[in-house]
């Protein structure tokens, strides 16, 4: 059946509370639409969780630092609706811009430590719009629980940061990336590689998964990122914006995999940014 589709935050709160009433846990999905496989599978994760599942649809304005990118981002309504009708998802919550910022809006939710480097230091102000939308959408479906995909692993633990902060009575679960069969991360922007580019993206997942390998068996971060680097740009990506070894947990930079490690990248094909990451896991641990 198809989800019913919600407009307004008095709209949803009032489905929430006939929910409550009826002893039914809630879970909520946050998405900005154009759905995938890797958002079907926070679904399923949502839904072995919950009774009542909400998947979110809102393309956030407040988190694009740039004007081109807002603008290409893909919007899909009736095709996401009709991805979720399989699922029984009971709410698709797609709610207008002035819906969600109305006149004189002017609050924001910052999470420092977490946010800083990475994705935070190329993407101005964008963990400030994620972090201030996620807060709205929690309080805005008062969830129990919250899905979140580990593709994008700085975003997680920005989710989880200001969700403990707030006192926000909500678990936040973390999900594994999907993949296609070549590695590559589901993403909606792979949608805007050219053929010769999508040939060229899985190299982020297999340069990823390789300095992973060296670098829980003991290699030297300096020289097994330097040479992720030069391995990125000679499989042709355009530009290799960040690759990094961080605490999986605080995301401070390590010189060495000497605990639970997260490898995370950023890079370039053309117009188009891909992100991934991977777990580095030493041996002994
Ligand atoms: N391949 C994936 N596997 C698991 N979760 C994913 C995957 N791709 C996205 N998600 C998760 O889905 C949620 C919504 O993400 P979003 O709508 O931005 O999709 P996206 O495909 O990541 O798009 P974008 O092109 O903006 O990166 C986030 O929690 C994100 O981490
Ligand atoms: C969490 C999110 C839906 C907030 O807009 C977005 O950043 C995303 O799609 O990952
Ligand atoms: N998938 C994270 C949302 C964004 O890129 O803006």
């Amino acid at each position: 059946m198809s989800p019913s589709i919600l407009r307004t935050v008095a709209e949803l709160r009032e489905r929430v509370r006939t929910w409550r009433c009826a002893g039914e846990r809630v879970a909520v999905v946050p998405t900005m639409g154009a759905l995938h496989e890797g958002h079907l599978s926070l679904v399923e994760a949502a839904k072995a969780r919950a009774e009542r599942v909400i998947v979110t649809l809102f393309v956030n304005p407040r988190q694009f630092n740039n004007a081109s990118d807002l603008a290409a981002y893909p919007r899909t309504e009736a095709d996401d609706a009709a991805k979720l009708a399989p699922l029984a998802v009971d709410v698709l919550f797609a709610p207008a811009v002035e819906e969600m910022y109305g006149s004189g809006f002017s609050t924001t939710v910052s999470v420092t430590g977490v946010s800083d480097g990475l994705c935070g230091a190329h993407r101005p102000g964008h963990f400030d719009g994620v972090a201030t939308v996620v807060s709205k959408l929690l309080l805005q479906s008062e969830a129990d629980i919250a899905c979140f995909g580990e593709k994008d692993f700085q975003q997680l633990l920005v989710v989880r940061r200001l969700a403990a902060d707030l006192n926000i009575p909500v678990e936040i679960v973390g999900c594994p990336t999907v993949r296609e069969a070549d590695n590559l991360a589901l993403s909606s922007r792979n949608m805007r590689l050219t053929t010769a580019q999508r040939r060229i993206a899985p190299a982020i997942a297999d340069v990823l998964l390789k300095s992973a390998a060296h670098l829980a068996t003991g290699g030297d971060a300096a020289s097994v990122l330097e040479a992720a680097r030069n391995a990125l740009q000679k499989a042709g990506f355009d530009r290799v914006e960040y690759f990094e070894l961080r605490d999986a947990e605080t995301l401070e930079p390590l010189q060495h995999a000497d605990r639970p490690a997260r490898l995370l990248a950023a890079a370039w094909l053309g117009e188009t940014r891909l992100i991934d990451n991977v777990p580095v896991v030493p041996p002994n641990l």
